[in-house]
């Protein structure tokens, strides 16, 4: 790859209450796929002498047009992959019925890995081509079709964690692992997998790494949770993610199970699965000392609304994490969400912080997010840093910086993109953050132009395939 320079819009998430909207922004791309350099203010005529001036002669620019614009690219911090052929299928359930009902049955068809073979490059495609640049991937039980995932997302470029369910207990006698020493030796025979997965030369850590994917501690025997806290202990690197909290029958079953554990958080903290680098999925119901026990040990929370409101689970009362500094990221938990696209969860997580801010009107306190509906700044950074905060990828991508990586979209506002929501007048353009409301609340795949992880085009509707 060769150095590039684009010249045009740029958005970059700042902060929970503050993103910068650069409208002549050139940046620059070195052969690793880092960033090499910004400058936020250029003029059409100081394009050459700006690029001269960092030594870039004789480099190719790319001129975003009117109605374009760059920002960093999504991260999507919990979904699953062999659930994407159910999308909007069985929401009449809550969550125990439909794992039975819609859930198990679907998952168990990844035994056949030709069927893994099959499905998952759509997959993978749809929801690179959604503008997740970042994805963290539950797969199944199964060794070979999650070792299947990880290859095809290594080979479509995408950066991501992919993670084999562990489930030895309340399972479908067609969907569960016969033992603990099985359900163990097969996630140590895919992380070996994926660590010797080729490698990019230049990405700060490899774009598919593995992650312990307990899959829920209703799931999992107190043996099994034990051996997983094992395995993390002797990898610190080495991600965790998990369901916490997220329907009331599943807290009451999951505390009967585990009647000497103080709380469903608690459950991970006694096998030592609690640490800053664990994603905790839904987390609707946490009581205070949850909280507490979730801040003290810097995990990462990936909130979903829209499986929140489709399964009924209820509404995530995300401000109050906030106020509290515990990492936040959304995730579309397909297909207790219906859509692979975190333009969705964006949507419905404004939809639920408005729901919580309407229930007590007077609570709302200055300098605080409980009880007030997101701002896009706050939507913009959750989709962006806050997901990179959540995967600990923050040094690396979630925003542009120089020597960060570049993961990033090219957007288009503009009417040939085809989409009907979005209504672009060239003799009335909206300014910049306009554009950026208009895309977050009204966009969806097909104004999602390019695709880039680590400097490279992978996908959107510009991409050839
Ligand atoms: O939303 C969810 N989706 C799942 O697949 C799942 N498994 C356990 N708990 C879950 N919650
Ligand atoms: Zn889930």
């Amino acid at each position: 790859m060769s150095s590039i320079v684009y010249y045009g819009p740029v958005i970059n998430p700042v902060s929970l209450v503050s993103f910068d909207a650069l409208p002549r922004c050139l940046l620059a791309v070195a052969p690793t796929g880092n960033i090499d350099w910004i400058v936020e203010d250029v003029e059409d005529s100081m394009v050459q002498e700006t690029m001269a001036a960092h030594g870039y002669i004789d480099v190719d620019v790319v001129c975003l047009r009117e109605g374009e614009f760059l920002m960093p690219g999504f991260c999507d911090t919990h979904t699953h992959a062999p659930q994407v052929p159910n999308m909007a299928s069985g929401q009449q359930y809550e969550l125990l019925d439909w794992l039975e009902n819609i859930t198990f049955p679907m998952e168990s068809r990844f035994s056949d890995s030709d069927f893994a073979r099959k499905t998952y490059p759509g997959v993978v495609r749809r929801i690179i081509d959604s503008g997740t640049t970042t994805c963290s991937y539950f797969g199944t039980i199964h060794l070979e079709a999650t070792k299947i995932l990880a290859e095809v997302v290594n080979e479509y470029g995408q950066r991501a964690f992919v993670g084999k369910c562990n489930m030895d207990q309340n399972s479908p006698a067609h969907y569960i692992e016969p033992s603990v020493e099985q359900s163990i030796s097969a996630t140590k025979a895919l992380v070996s997998h994926i660590k010797q997965l080729p490698a990019h030369p230049h990405s700060p850590e490899p774009l598919v790494q593995p992650i312990l994917t307990p899959r829920f501690a209703i799931s999992c025997t107190s043996p099994l949770l034990k051996s997983l806290g094992d395995m993390a202990a002797s990898d610190p690197n080495l991600r965790i993610q998990t369901h916490v909290s997220e329907n009331p029958n599943e807290i009451k079953f999951t505390m009967s199970l585990f009647p000497q554990c103080v709380s469903y958080t608690s459950v991970y903290e006694d096998h030592r699965l609690l640490r800053a680098n664990t994603i905790l999925a839904h987390a609707v119901h946490l009581s205070e000392d949850e909280i507490d026990l979730i801040a003290e040990r810097r995990a990462g929370l990936s909130h979903c609304p829209t499986s929140n409101f489709n399964l009924q689970s209820g509404v995530a009362p995300i401000g109050r994490y906030l106020d509290r500094g515990i990492k936040v990221g959304l995730g579309t938990d397909v297909a207790g969400g219906y859509s692979p696209s975190i333009l969705n969860a964006v949507q419905n997580a404004s939809i639920a912080s408005k729901v919580i801010a309407m229930q007590d009107r007077e609570a709302a306190s200055p300098g605080k997010f409980s009880h007030k509906q997101l701002s896009v700044q706050s939507l913009l950074y959750l989709a962006t840093m806050g997901g990179a905060e959540v995967c600990n990828l923050e040094k690396f991508v979630g925003s542009f910086k120089p020597q960060k990586s570049f993961d990033a979209l090219v957007v288009s506002v503009r009417n040939d993109a085809g989409n009907p929501a979005i209504w672009w007048s060239e003799s009335a353009p909206r300014n910049l953050a306009g554009m950026l409301e208009q895309f977050l609340f009204a966009g969806d795949n097909r104004n999602i132009s390019r695709v880039y992880v680590q400097g490279r085009l992978i996908g959107g509707t510009a991409f050839l395939r």
